[in-house]
């Protein structure tokens, strides 16, 4: 069984230590596990409640925040006063997808057979299935964990932001499906594997510095689509490099909405969303690890982080290095303020003027991102602006050069 790589802290005992500033920042993880309401929820109660948040009245925020406790997507969506159940192309009815059937899943898989797989993360096995009309999709099958309540919110969660995004860099929802004691996503296949896997250059092939520059922009523009373009706006809150799947082009799809959160709804008044902290060690960001305090600008900080993580190849943390060089931002930040850049670069990467430049200006815009303080931070928006010009003035230089 692979260990989790997510980690959940309890609302109560302090979670972690994350100082205010970039030279002396500790991070302490404390692996506690998530605080369940009700153990014993079962499968059929909290997909009922998916349906039943569809017609919830609106929610009354009252003051500059709103509490985590049951809000769900899907009831933060019903205050706006428009629900649509779109699974898909067509209309779900509580288990069972009308394009999908578990037997067609279960043929496909030969019974789930190892054969299939293609990943394993915190959820569940992921598997590659060709279904009968010939379409290659991913298969998502959470495992049957005694946390069952905590899995079957992040599936609930999963399932309600997937049902309400389509943009071109986001994995596409397809349809759920639970039948007896299985969960299962259908979404869309994603062919050429994680972005951390090629950064460790599992494929084969090195990803040079263009190609790096479009995943960061199609990334940038994802995140901007949900925290600008959808309502109630998205806060994805596990942005991090296994969560970036790339397509046989080389273009960047945002996965996994499995912590996905509605953001404040600005109507009310509210700036943050109170919740229990979720994400994943060394993308946190400090602000919400300290206050419970979410925002939107909980996911630049961790887009700050994979910006640094695509630069240098490095993960956000390396055990394995010399004390001073673990925490992987807090070493660019101080070899870029010692003067000494270059040294941020992945070693796999070529040094010329273009990537050099490249270097230079996204290390600026991810520091900003990595602010300690969240209204010191660029919006997605910005980001996204940011990087279309440095990707422009990057291709003008190459082709100078060339
Ligand atoms: N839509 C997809 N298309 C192709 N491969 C996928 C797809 N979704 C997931 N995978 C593969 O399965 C792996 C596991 O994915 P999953 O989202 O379950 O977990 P994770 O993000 O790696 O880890 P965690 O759940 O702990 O955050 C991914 O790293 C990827 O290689």
């Amino acid at each position: 069984m692979p260990s989790r790589r997510r980690h959940s802290y309890g609302g109560g005992a302090s979670p972690a230590t994350v100082s205010s500033s970039y030279s002396n920042s500790t991070f302490t993880d404390r692996f506690s596990p998530t605080t369940t309401t009700d153990k014993s929820s079962s499968i059929a109660r909290w997909i009922s409640k998916i349906f039943i948040n569809c017609f919830t009245p609106p929610d009354t925020v009252t003051s500059k925040n709103f509490d985590d406790s049951e809000q769900t997507i899907r009831s933060r969506r019903s205050s706006t006063g428009s629900v649509q159940r779109h699974y898909g192309n067509g209309i779900a009815n509580e288990t069972e997808h009308p394009r999908f059937t578990f037997d067609e899943i279960y043929d496909a898989t030969k019974n789930f057979s190892p054969s299939f797989r293609i990943g394993q993360g915190g959820f569940g096995t992921v598997y590659k299935v060709k279904l009968r009309d010939g379409t290659t999709v991913a298969v998502k099958r959470a495992k049957k964990s005694i946390h069952d309540d905590r899995q079957g919110k992040e599936f609930t969660s999963e399932i309600q932001t997937l049902a309400q995004v389509t943009h071109l860099s986001l994995v596409r929802y397809y349809g759920f499906l639970v039948h007896n004691d299985e969960k299962i996503l259908i979404v869309e296949y994603v062919a050429n594997g994680s972005l951390r896997d090629h950064l460790d250059c599992k494929e084969g092939k090195i990803l040079d510095m263009a190609t790096r520059l479009d995943i960061a922009t199609d990334v940038a523009h994802a995140i901007t689509y949900l925290h600008m373009y959808t309502q109630p706006p998205i806060i994805h809150r596990d942005i991090k490099s296994s969560n970036i799947l790339l397509t046989e082009n080389f273009r960047a799809k945002v996965a996994d909405f499995g912590f996905a959160r509605v953001a404040p709804d600005s109507e009310s008044g509210a700036t943050h969303v109170s919740t229990q902290v979720k994400g994943t060690a060394g993308y946190l960001d400090p602000e919400y690890l300290t206050t419970y305090q979410l925002t939107e600008k909980s996911d630049v900080y961790s887009f700050g982080v994979l910006l640094i993580e695509l630069l240098s190849g490095r993960r956000p943390i390396e055990l394995s290095r010399v004390h001073k060089e673990r925490i992987t931002i807090r070493w660019a930040i101080k070899n870029f303020t010692n003067g000494d850049t270059l040294s941020v670069l992945d070693p796999k990467l070529e040094q010329n003027p273009a990537n050099n430049l490249a270097l230079e200006k996204v290390l600026e815009m991810a520091f900003q991102c990595l602010a300690p303080h969240r209204g010191s931070r660029p919006t997605m928006k910005k980001c996204s602006e940011i990087l279309w010009g440095i990707r422009k003035d990057y291709r003008e230089l190459l082709n100078t050069s060339l």
